[in-house]
This record gives C-alpha cells, structure tokens and sequence, in this order.
C-alpha cells in the first residue's frame, strides 16, 4: 500500500474555493478520516485522490508517484483504488457473488481465481455464506459490507470510504465501526474514511485530518487532537472543546504562564507571548466553593448521561459559556466557581481575538479581549 501524499492541492468550482492548499501525508497502512463540518470540502479531497476531479494546482503522490499535478493525471481506474459510497451503489439484480465479481472480471481474472477471491473478501467481511443473496435480502449493514467486499477483491492501493455510514441507524454504526477497524488490520489497507462525525472519526482512524473552509486545520492521531489542537477551530470542534481568551506571559518547554481575567495559571501549550487561547473539555472543570480561576453563574442543566450538564457563564471574563457535569439541581443565577485541572494553550492563530475571524469560523464563540470588570 502506498504513502498518500498531497502537497498544496487546490480545487475551485467557478469562483467558489472548495479546497484550498491542502497538505498532508499519510503512512502506508494509516487509517484517515477526513473530518469537517458540511462543506468544508472532504468529499472534494475524497474525489481529488480518487482521481474523479482534476486539482487546479498542487499535486497528488501514491508513495512516489504523482497521479495528479505538473501536468500528469493518472485516470481513476489506473490508480488501484476501491471506493466505498453512502448508497452502496450495489446492482439490484445480481447476487452478492455476482456484485463482487463484476469488478473481478473486468480486471482479468480467470474464473477459479475469481471464486477464490470472493470466497475470501466475503470471509473478511463477516459474510461467508451469504454470496447468493440479493441486495435486498440483506440489511443496511450487511449491504455495506457487501461494498467493502467488492472494493477489496481488487486488492486495491486504497480504500475511499465517502460517509459510509450514514444511512444506518446509530446501533449498526457502531458495530460497523468496530468491523472496519478489524477490516483494517486484518488487510493492511491504507483508508480514507469522509466523515462529519467526530466520534465516528476518532473511533476508527490512525489518524484525523479536520478541515474548514476547505483548509486543512490540523492533521493528527485522534489523542492528540483532543489533547493538543493547533486552531481554536479544532480545539471547539473536537470533543465539544471549549476556548478562553488568555494572555500569554511566558512560554518554555512545553508549559505556559497565562492570564486568564487576573487569573495567574500554568498551563500545558505551546504559543509565542501574547494573546491566545486556553483550550479544555468539560473533564478539566472542577466546582470549588471558593479560590477558583474561573467565576461563573449558571444559566442552565440539562440531564445527560446520567448527570446534569451544568452550562455557567463566565461573570469576570468576556467568555463563551462553559459547561461540565454536576450531581445536583442548582438554580439558575446561582454563582459557580471552577478550578481549570487541565488544558492546552494556543497563540490566537488564524482565529484572533480582535478582528473578528473567530466568529466567522465558529458561531460559539465570542471574540473579545479580556475585560476585567
Ligand atoms: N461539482 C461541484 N460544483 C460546484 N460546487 C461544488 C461541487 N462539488 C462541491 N462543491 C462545493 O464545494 C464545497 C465543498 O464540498 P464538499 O462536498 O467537498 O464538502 P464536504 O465537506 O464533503 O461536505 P458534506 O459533509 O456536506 O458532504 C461545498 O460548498 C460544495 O457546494
């Protein structure tokens, strides 16, 4: 399997920039997911690397090959790869035999290979037995596999998945997960995997690329994007993250001395002096009667997973509002002092807190300097 490689790629559709300058490589045998909210341009990446569009400027490198870019361009069914789609895309009329070896045949492959072949994708797929089914014998998820099937008898370079999980309902999805990580490691198969579902992204892949605005924000092991996100975008984006404006006062060796309000705090990070932002999850809020780096009133709770998630407006700071799990029914209004166990700071970024940038690429998040009232 080969490394993927995109160096600057560029797509417009007339004036409209759907992807702009995307870098990234990717291992042999990695598992990426795309990920980004609607329109942020996975699907056009997806069909870029598929060969189904032609990049405007960049390039696009199977280890060291260039299949798109400097004026070559490899068509798609030159490129060894198997596309797995939303609609399964599987011939009504012909048996889940017959779906696999369609691609089989017009590959060239003699008869008792082909027998051979499809007896062993079906294997891997957890449907052995089933190859004189028709489509609408089986279910959604059993369909789905059937589309990873063919995809796999060709033994392709890459796998494209394009939000194949989409139409099944929440309980199938998880187990499919589960069947395309053991899929994965069963064939050593490079995937890329489109989705808009975070929780579908960092459950199943090596590694995650977050796109916005059709750039590339980040790409990184799923750990680390939760832990350490380069943008306040993924910050906000990954694991319902939460952002507060801080001031940096000092950065070394992986720490940081922030002011959060007239909150002295060190933080983990990595930012240059000057404004920036404390990134956490609602894990790193603890409530405090009293000492807390962050004052707050609450403005609401809702029941979830077996406790209230509390949402508290900051009081002292201009910050969004921040929200963790509580045992107990407060009232409205009620102030709430938190303690900051943990967290991650980020200079201000392509996000800034004055020229209003951030608000154009998250509407939960106020800009502001800090104001101490
Ligand atoms: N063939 C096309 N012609 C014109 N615009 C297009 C075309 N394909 C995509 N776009 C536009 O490019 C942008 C990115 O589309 P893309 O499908 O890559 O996004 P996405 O992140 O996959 O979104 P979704 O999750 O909704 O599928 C969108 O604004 C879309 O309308």
């Amino acid at each position: 399997m080969p490394r993927l490689t995109l160096s600057t790629v560029s797509k417009r559709f007339d004036d409209f920039q759907a992807v702009d300058g995307v870098s990234l490589t990717i291992p042999d045998g990695a598992f990426l997911a795309l990920l980004g909210p609607s329109g942020s341009g996975k699907t056009t990446v997806l069909r870029l690397i598929a060969g189904l569009e032609v990049p405007d400027g960049g390039e696009i490198l199977f280890d060291e090959t260039i299949v798109a870019g400097h004026g070559a361009f490899l068509p798609p069914e030159k490129r060894g790869i198997g596309m797995v789609f939303q609609s399964y895309a599987l011939w009504p009329t012909m048996t889940v035999r017959g779906n696999i070896e369609f691609g089989l045949k017009v590959g060239g492959l003699k008869p008792r290979e082909r027998a051979a072949r499809i007896e062993e994708v079906l294997k891997v797929v957890g449907l052995a037995g089933l190859g004189d089914r028709r489509p609408h014998e089986l279910s959604g998820g059993q369909r789905q596999r059937v589309a990873l099937a063919r995809s796999l008898a060709t033994r392709p370079n890459l796998i494209l998945l394009d939000e194949p999980l989409a139409n099944l309902d929440a309980h199938l999805r998880e187990a499919m997960l589960a069947e395309f990580r053991r899929i994965h490691s069963l064939t050593g198969s490079t995937f890329v995997f489109v989705t808009h579902d975070q929780d579908e992204a960092m459950a199943v892949a090596t590694h995650v690329a977050v796109m916005d605005h059709g750039r590339l924000e980040q790409l990184a092991t799923p750990e680390e994007l939760y832990r350490k996100p380069a943008s306040p975008m993924v910050a906000r984006f990954i694991g319902r993250g939460r952002t507060l404006p801080v001031r940096v006062l000092k950065s070394e060796g992986g720490r940081t001395r922030v002011m959060l309000g007239q909150q002295l705090l060190d933080m983990p990070g990595n930012a240059p002096v000057g404004y920036g932002w404390l990134c956490f999850h609602a894990s790193d809020l603890k409530r405090v009667n009293e000492g807390g780096h962050l004052k707050t009133e609450l403005v609401g709770q809702v029941f979830q997973n077996g406790s209230l998630l509390s949402h508290c407006l900051p009081t002292e700071i201009d910050g969004d509002v921040v929200s963790l799990p509580l045992d107990e029914r407060i009232a409205p209004g009620t102030p709430i002092e938190l303690v900051i166990t943990d967290g991650w700071v980020i200079g201000e970024g392509r996000g800034t807190h004055s020229n209003g940038d951030v608000t154009r690429r998250s509407s939960t998040c106020r800009p502001g300097v800090i104001s101490l009232r």
